[in-house]
């Protein structure tokens, strides 16, 4: 070892030494052996226990605010935001980072209250704050989540009396934005009453949010019971839960709808959170919901109506979830719109079936199901990587318009606006 100790620790021994570090509870057990014989502890502040650090071989350990990171060096060399290697102004890397020795080994460390300061082979100092670390750390990144929600069912729903954001506020008033895309993002689904009913109007509300992702269907779309499209969406008819756009290699984010129209009977909208239904398949058979996240599926539309010729087809598994944490981010669900299946083997197709089944059962589950009457004037927001929608059947003229907007951009106005997105 030639890691250099703080001259303030020198009088202070090792708090982890010997049989004691062997049975630090927060060292994985293949370590713990590795380190009693080959590492020493460095603490900054010995007292308070916030920060000890070893190197290794091929890392750094570092112990801070209750985290134990493990730190590559090619990874400290290369997140360093020195001047010459990271512009500030762009938030953008300079160094190339091909040029770093995937050898590369600090020459001297050392840690102060706040900072962990590297010096490389070649006299380079790259300085960390401890804080930063934390929270970029792929140990800090996985006690974390990426969209903080709040999982629903009718009930909970109802309970929350979430505000239906009125539309002048919505659009004048960043408070107004703000509450409206804290309640989206939580929910994953929101509302905005007080609109003109009007397709010009619509677009008005979804700009104010994101840039509207024009797909076959246009851009804003427009549609009644005519038949005028090869989908089902374009009849009368009652369409089960699902969500849109599965058969796209990156499926609409988001959906606006706005009734402008409808006389007659039925037709009112069903909403129903997947991810709240797949944490239900999770807790009682976590198999199956590995399965649905690792099986992928093709969706496929296939259209020959009038002068409509379309062919598209997506490729995904039913709930995508993020590999470092297992957070869902994606439920892909449209059983009118699932293509053959011809991606995996007879006897996992068949275990597929039993989850398929699970996550079905639950999100059919009457309490999971929200039904709302659209009316003109109120305009929803559906997250479609999140909330699955449908329709009652429904008599007379139905006129619905709104479109699909770009996920990045509405997380893009969240964000800005201080929300975690
Ligand atoms: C919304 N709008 C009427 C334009 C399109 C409907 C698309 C329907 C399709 N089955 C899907 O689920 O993606
Ligand atoms: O008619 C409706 O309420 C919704 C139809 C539908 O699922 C869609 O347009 O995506
Ligand atoms: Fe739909």
């Amino acid at each position: 070892m030639w890691c250099r100790r703080l001259a303030c620790l020198s009088k202070v021994p090792c708090q982890l030494s010997g049989s004691a570090r062997r049975r630090s509870p927060w060292l994985p057990r293949d370590r713990r052996t590795v380190l009693a014989a080959a590492a020493r502890w460095h603490h900054t502040a010995p007292e308070s226990l916030k920060c000890a650090w070893q190197l290794h071989g091929d890392h750094l350990e570092l112990r801070y605010a209750n985290t134990l990171m493990r730190l590559d060096f090619v990874w400290l060399r290369d997140h360093c935001r020195s001047a010459s290697c990271y512009n500030a102004k762009t938030n953008q890397r300079s160094l190339d980072t091909a040029s770093v020795d995937l050898g590369i080994k600090p020459k001297a460390v050392r840690v102060d209250e706040t900072t962990l300061f590297l010096t490389w082979p070649d006299g380079h100092v790259t300085r960390y704050g401890l804080e930063w670390l934390v929270k970029n750390s792929y140990e800090g990144q996985k006690q974390q989540v990426m969209h903080p929600r709040i999982l629903w069912n009718a009930e909970i729903y109802r309970q929350a009396q979430v505000p239906s954001v009125d539309c002048r506020s919505f659009l004048e008033t960043d408070e107004g934005l703000k509450e409206f895309l804290q309640n989206f993002l939580l929910y994953g689904i929101a509302f905005v009453e007080n609109v003109t009913p009007t397709k010009e109007d619509t677009q008005i509300l979804a700009e104010r949010i994101s840039l509207i992702r024009e797909t076959i269907y246009g851009r804003m779309w427009y549609f009644t019971s005519d038949f005028s499209r090869g989908d089902t969406a374009y009849t009368k008819l009652a369409l089960d839960r699902h969500t849109d756009t599965t058969y796209f290699q990156e499926p609409c984010g988001i959906q606006v709808f706005h009734c402008l129209k409808h006389e007659g009977t039925g037709g009112r909208t069903l909403l129903v959170d997947g991810f709240y239904a797949a944490e239900q398949v999770l807790r009682q058979a976590p198999d199956q919901f590995e399965l649905l996240s690792k099986v992928p599926l093709k969706h496929e539309y296939v259209e020959n109506v009038g002068d409509c010729h379309n062919h598209m087809i997506g490729v995904g598994p039913v709930l995508n979830v993020y590999p470092w944490n297992n957070e869902l981010y994606l439920i892909r669900y449209n059983n009118y719109d699932r293509a053959v299946i011809n991606t995996v083997p007879y006897d996992v197709v068949h275990r597929w079936y039993a989850a398929h089944r699970t996550l079905t059962t639950e999100l059919r589950r009457p309490e999971n199901e929200l039904w709302v009457k659209l009316k003109p004037g109120k305009a929803l927001f559906v997250d479609n990587w999140r909330v699955l929608h449908g329709r009652e059947a429904f008599t007379g003229y139905r006129q619905l318009c709104g479109c699909y907007l770009t996920r990045d951009d509405v997380l893009n106005t969240a964000r800005l606006l201080g929300l975690q997105a």
